[in-house]
């Protein structure tokens, strides 16, 4: 493992996570939607259950909100709760539309074993654990999503029917915040107690986990088993 003591806390927790970060990146899901070929009804278990998390995903930013440490934080998270429920709603007004899934399958559609726990994990650890920590918990799922975004636009096979996708995570609106979630992250860390920095890095590691879990259900169309 690269030595990134001294450094800031996202350089670090990057470093030490980037086995999985790798793994995420070549994992079949991300190699079809690269090329084209991921099929509709894996791409359609993805949406439904990403659509479930982002609202989790806004609770548990709106809960950092609440938890910030300044007004520019407060701000900033807010904002980023607002974001993700604007961004669900794009996903029911527009993708679920072009990808043929009716208000009735995503009603009937509950939150699959992957989705539940990564959800129950933020919401858990927003609700429980100090603000650096709140904000460790959350920051993988800006910065992956935005290395994923760009790695794939950069290999994407174009026109491809998920380009929309591609085009979000990649696109510059989305990478300008999540560069302002590292930088809060870091001067959240820069200020925290050698407890609560040991409890950032592990819930940033199962966060990045969990993003890998999530696409590997997705990938499998995992449901409950009973
Ligand atoms: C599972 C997951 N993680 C992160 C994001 C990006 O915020 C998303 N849309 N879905």
């Amino acid at each position: 493992m690269s030595d990134f003591s001294g450094s800031t806390f996202s350089a670090h927790a990057w470093g030490r996570n980037e086995p999985v970060y790798e793994a995420i990146r070549t994992m079949p899901f991300n190699n079809a939607l690269a090329d084209g070929t991921l099929s509709l009804e894996r791409f359609r278990h993805y949406m439904i259950q990403d659509a479930h998390y982002l609202i989790a995903f806004g609770r548990g930013l709106a809960i950092a909100a609440a938890k910030a440490d300044d007004p520019d934080g407060l701000v900033q998270f807010a904002e980023a709760a607002k974001v993700a429920v604007v961004v669900e709603r794009s996903l029911h007004a527009d993708f679920f539309a072009s990808f043929g899934i009716s208000a009735d399958e995503f009603a009937r559609t509950q939150m699959s074993p992957v989705c539940h726990h990564y959800t129950s994990f933020l919401i858990g650890s927003a609700h429980a654990e100090p603000y650096p920590v709140v904000l460790a918990a959350l920051l993988p799922c800006f910065w992956i999503y935005a290395e994923i975004g760009r790695d794939i636009l950069g290999r994407a096979v174009r026109p491809n029917p998920y380009d929309a996708w591609i085009d979000t995570y990649a696109g510059e609106e989305f990478h300008e915040a999540v560069r302002a979630v590292i930088a809060t992250t870091d001067r959240a860390a820069a200020k925290a107690s050698p407890d609560v920095l040991q409890r950032m890095h592990e819930v940033y590691q199962r966060a990045c986990q969990l993003e890998w879990m999530f696409w590997d259900s997705a990938w499998r169309e995992a449901d409950w088993p009973v």
